[in-house]
């Protein structure tokens, strides 16, 4: 029987590791995928490179994700601790791989060939094998994404590991003023997916009457606009637009019920957003049927209570206003400093 790890840090994992991957576990009878991980040292990298430290479990999970249709392929998860590399103890880390994979190792997968001399030392029965040491195939390394950016090498990481570096775009405002028509736009000129509103699915259920909206309709707007930012976000290319979130649910709650949910501000209290864009309602009402808060002084008095409730949570708004071409383009502005591109 043919057993064999590939093992290393995976941050992040990418199509070089991936390829690695795929090829090692074709060549063996069992291939353990090993995620070597120290939460200090791993914290350390990744604020060297200005990046989201990255749980040593969501790496194996974006593993776990691209060979779930590869039966021979068991992920493990290892605390290397005391490994800044430079003073990395190979020998104490080897024991803990064997002691985590209980059964004879076979071959010994990497794309150093400078590891041999290492693993001769603690796995003198297996055989290294040393895939695309040039990196033909993917020419990238994690060091590589660490250090210029996600964004610049985001063709490099597979579909599972994209949502962790996708940025959610909030696009909040009170009723008719551009959201919707903006946050199409800005999905198409981003070549990304969007969350549309999901208070307004939900008035197209109940048909012409909001003053039939009730309690449960808010925490179906909540939770359903929340399930469809989690479906979406596995699409987007780098950024994610999300029509309307929480605090504008809780705006209309109070509006029309006069009174805030506790179930609204749990979800306001867990949500997170990389950027919320805030539109002033300075452009034409639009009647569109479900609309009904329109009167100049309604709007005015409306916008304000939306932004006072935004500054009471202490979440930061960029304002955006002008023309639907003015706003169009301040909001491109905003999103490519996001993305640093
Ligand atoms: N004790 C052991 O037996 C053992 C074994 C392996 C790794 N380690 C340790 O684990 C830690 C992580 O290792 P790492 O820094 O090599 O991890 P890493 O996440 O940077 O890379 C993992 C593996 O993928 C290979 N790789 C990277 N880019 C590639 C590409 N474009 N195409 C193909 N392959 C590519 C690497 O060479 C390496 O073999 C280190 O501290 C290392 O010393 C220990």
């Amino acid at each position: 029987m043919k057993v064999g790890f590939y093992g290393g840090k995976f941050m992040p994992f990418h199509q070089g590791h991936l390829y690695s991957t795929l090829k090692a576990s074709a060549m063996v009878d069992k291939l353990y995928v090993i995620v070597l991980y120290d939460e200090e040292r791993d914290r350390k990298l990744c604020e060297q490179g200005n990046m989201p430290y990255m749980p040593y479990k969501e790496r194996a999970l974006w593993i776990s994700q691209e060979t779930r249709d590869c039966p021979n392929i068991e992920i493990l998860y290892i605390e290397d601790a005391d490994s800044l590399d430079a003073d990395y103890n190979w020998l104490e880390g080897g024991k803990r791989i064997k002691a985590a994979i209980h059964e004879s190792i076979t071959h010994v997968f990497s794309s150093e060939s400078s590891y041999s001399k290492w693993f001769d030392q603690i796995y003198p029965e297996a055989e290294h094998i040393v895939l695309d040491e040039a990196r033909q195939m993917f020419p990238i390394s994690a060091t590589q994404i660490r250090t210029e950016g996600v964004y610049k090498h985001w063709d490099m990481l597979p579909m599972s590991v994209r949502p962790f570096f996708t940025k959610k775009v909030a696009v909040v405002g009170t009723e008719s003023c551009g959201k919707s028509t903006l946050v199409r736009n800005l999905a198409k000129l981003f070549q990304t997916t969007y969350v549309e509103e999901y208070g307004r699915t939900i008035c197209e259920e109940i048909g012409n009457g909001s003053d039939l909206i009730i309690d449960r309709h808010y925490e179906e707007i909540t939770y359903g606009h929340k399930h469809l930012e989690f479906q979406r976000l596995k699409q987007a290319n780098k950024v994610l637009f999300i029509d309307s979130e929480q605090v504008v649910t809780q705006y209309y709650t109070k509006v029309y019920q006069g009174y805030e949910l506790p179930i609204v501000e749990e979800a306001i209290a867990t949500q997170r957003y990389d950027l919320y864009l805030y539109l002033e309602p300075d452009v034409p009402w639009v009647e569109d049927g479900y609309r009904v808060l329109g009167e100049t002084s309604v709007r005015a008095s409306n916008n304000a209570l939306l932004k006072e409730m935004f500054a009471q949570r202490h979440i930061p708004i960029i304002t955006i206003e002008g023309t639907y071409n003015e706003r169009m383009e301040q909001a491109i502005q905003h999103v490519r400093a996001l993305i640093a591109i």
